[in-house]
Formats: structure tokens, sequence, C-alpha cells
């Protein structure tokens, strides 16, 4: 029997009453979430789902989408000409930085940030823009396993307030990384962060990671295997924006965030994480889902340098900690 199911209930009632963070606002429709949405949302890659709290409020999947877009962009390309337009380097910016891409004056420096994601847009195949559209959300339906759709009010309010990304692309164009189609470019990147999405389906695509492609439900092969790497590899380093290194030594999963208050994290061959509580930080990491991830990844071993000899066996917890879980739960 896993521990896992009473280990997500405790940290939902854990981090539940922690309401430091606040609401994203410079995308004005993303004011009204409602602070206290609080989901933990596990998806196993045999397809087995564990979660508690509000794991079917939907949101917008904002920059969790990067990832994705990433890889579609791997298979429409290749790798040696992805690499030659958008760099795999960490920032230390925050996500929404000019800076470096004005200094480097080439390429961005990686797809999780803004303006490598702007740039991944940009390489997306497709005869038209509602082709390269409908590519798109018939890709994130591979990973989800159902329909999707995409929150129109949220695009509107992004395309009409995106100033700085409106901003970035214009570098982007001026450095030959993309054409000059800038319009059409943005609201493609515009759109794939306003899909809609719940704390599920994102614990499905991050299972469908872990699964090497597959989506462990549907059996679909969301991306080609061989690029799986090449997603994880960066999601790993520049993932968590300019707190991408603190995560990688607290947390050691690779995962990505988005302002809409989620996070994802993928334990290769094993399972899908998703995180989702509006409340932000500084740097744009939802402030519980945070927490969360530290303790997951604390009690189940899954930094990907937990020695192997010391790893639990997935998913069950020590004595020490059931007698805690036990007590805060009223059943010790
Ligand atoms: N960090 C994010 O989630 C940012 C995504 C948002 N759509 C933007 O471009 O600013």
């Amino acid at each position: 029997m896993s521990d896992l199911p009473e280990f997500i209930k405790y940290l939902y009632e854990k981090y539940r009453v922690l309401d430091d963070g606040s609401l994203a606002s410079y995308i004005p429709e993303l004011t009204k979430a409602n602070p206290d949405w609080f989901a933990i949302s596990i998806v196993t890659k045999e397809g087995e789902v564990f979660q508690v709290g509000d794991s079917q409020e939907h949101f917008t999947i904002q920059s969790m989408s990067k990832v994705f877009v990433y890889g579609m962009a791997l298979e429409d390309q290749n790798r040696e000409i992805l690499l030659e337009k958008i760099g795999v380097e960490p920032t230390g910016d925050p996500f929404n930085s000019v800076i470096r891409l004005d200094e480097n004056s080439k390429r961005p420096d990686n797809p999780m940030v803004n303006a490598g994601a702007i740039a991944t847009a940009g390489l997306i195949k497709g005869v038209n823009a509602t082709d390269k559209l409908n590519r798109l959300l018939a890709m994130f339906r591979r990973y989800i396993g159902h329909d999707v759709f995409i929150d129109a009010p949220v695009f509107m309010s992004e395309r009409a307030t995106g100033h700085r990304n409106r901003a970035l692309a214009n570098l982007l164009l001026n450095f030959g990384i993309i054409d000059n189609n800038i319009e059409e470019i943005l609201d493609l990147y515009f759109q794939q962060c306003a899909l809609v999405v719940n704390c599920q389906d994102l614990a499905m695509m991050a299972a469908t990671l872990a699964n090497r492609g597959v989506n462990p439900i549907t059996n679909k092969q969301a991306v080609k295997p061989c690029y799986v790497r090449d997603i994880l590899s960066v999601m790993h380093t520049c993932g968590m924006y300019n707190y991408a290194g603190e995560w990688a030594y607290r947390v050691g999963i690779p995962a990505k965030s988005g302002v809409s208050g989620g996070i994802i994290g993928v334990i290769p061959d094993k399972a899908g994480i998703a995180v989702f509580s509006p409340l932000i930080d500084s740097k744009g990491n939802s402030v519980r889902g945070i927490k969360v991830f530290e303790d997951l990844s604390d009690e189940f071993d899954l930094h990907l340098f937990d020695s192997p000899l010391e790893k639990c066996s997935f998913l069950e917890i020590s004595k020490n900690k059931k007698d805690v879980v036990s007590q805060v739960m009223g059943n010790g």
C-alpha cells in the first residue's frame, strides 16, 4: 500500500494556511483567480491518479506550455537547427527580461524564458496561422488525453498588454531569429499560454514526459521519445527561471512553473507531479508549489542525485513521518 494519498492530504493541510505571495497582475485577467485555490495531482506512468484539493479547477497553463511547444519545435525542426536559434543556458534573470537578449545580440539563452519561447513559437510549422494553432492544440490534446481549448479573455488580455513580449519579439526580429510576421508569432505564443488546463491535466502531461512521451491513459505518443531527454534537460536547468539553481539543489526534479500558479515536475520512468496555487513569489513561482515539491522530494527521495542506495521504495514514507502525518490528519 502506498503512503502517497495520505501524504499529499497532509501536505495540503500543512500548506493551505500559507498565504504568502500574490496573484500575477501584469496580465489583468489573472487577477480573477481565487488565492485559496490549491491542488496537488500525481499521475504515475501506469496512469494511476492521486490528488487532493481543487484539482478540477480551470486556469491557463502560461509558461508551463513552453516545455511542450519546445518539444514540438524539436520535432518540426531538429536539435541542431533549434540550437542555432535558441540556446540551452540558464539566465539567472527574470523570465521576461530583455537584457541578455540585447547584450548577447545573437539568440535567446533558452526556451524556458519568454525570449526563447517566442522564438520557439516562430519555429512551429504550418501553412498559415490557423494551421499552426491547430497543430499546437493537437499536440496538447495528445499530452492531456482530451479536447482542449483557449481562454479567449486571457488571450486578449495578454495580447493587449504584452508590451514587453512585443519588445522581445522586435529584438528577435532585429537579430534574425524570427521573421517579420511578429504579430502572428506573438498570437501563437499568447494562445499557447492561454490554454485551459486543470491540475490533473498538468500531472498527466508531466506523466507523459515521465513515460517517454506516451500518454499513460490513451497510450498515444505525444512527442518522439528521442526528444524527451532534451525537454527534461532544459526543464532541469532553466524551468524555474532565476530560481532554477536553488530548485535543482533543493528539489532536484526537472520542473516548469507558470505565473498562473502551476508547477509541473517529472520523475523519469515513474510519475508526473503538478501543484496548483495561484499565489506566486517575486520570481513568478507558486509559493505553496515550491513547498510541496520540496517536501515530496525529501520524503520520497525524488532528487535526481539522491543515492540509489538511499532511495526509499517509491511513495513510501518513514515511520517517523507516518506518525507526524497521522497526528496532523487527526487519526494518530
Ligand atoms: N512565467 C509565465 O508564466 C509567463 C507567461 C506569460 N504569458 C508571459 O509571457 O509573460
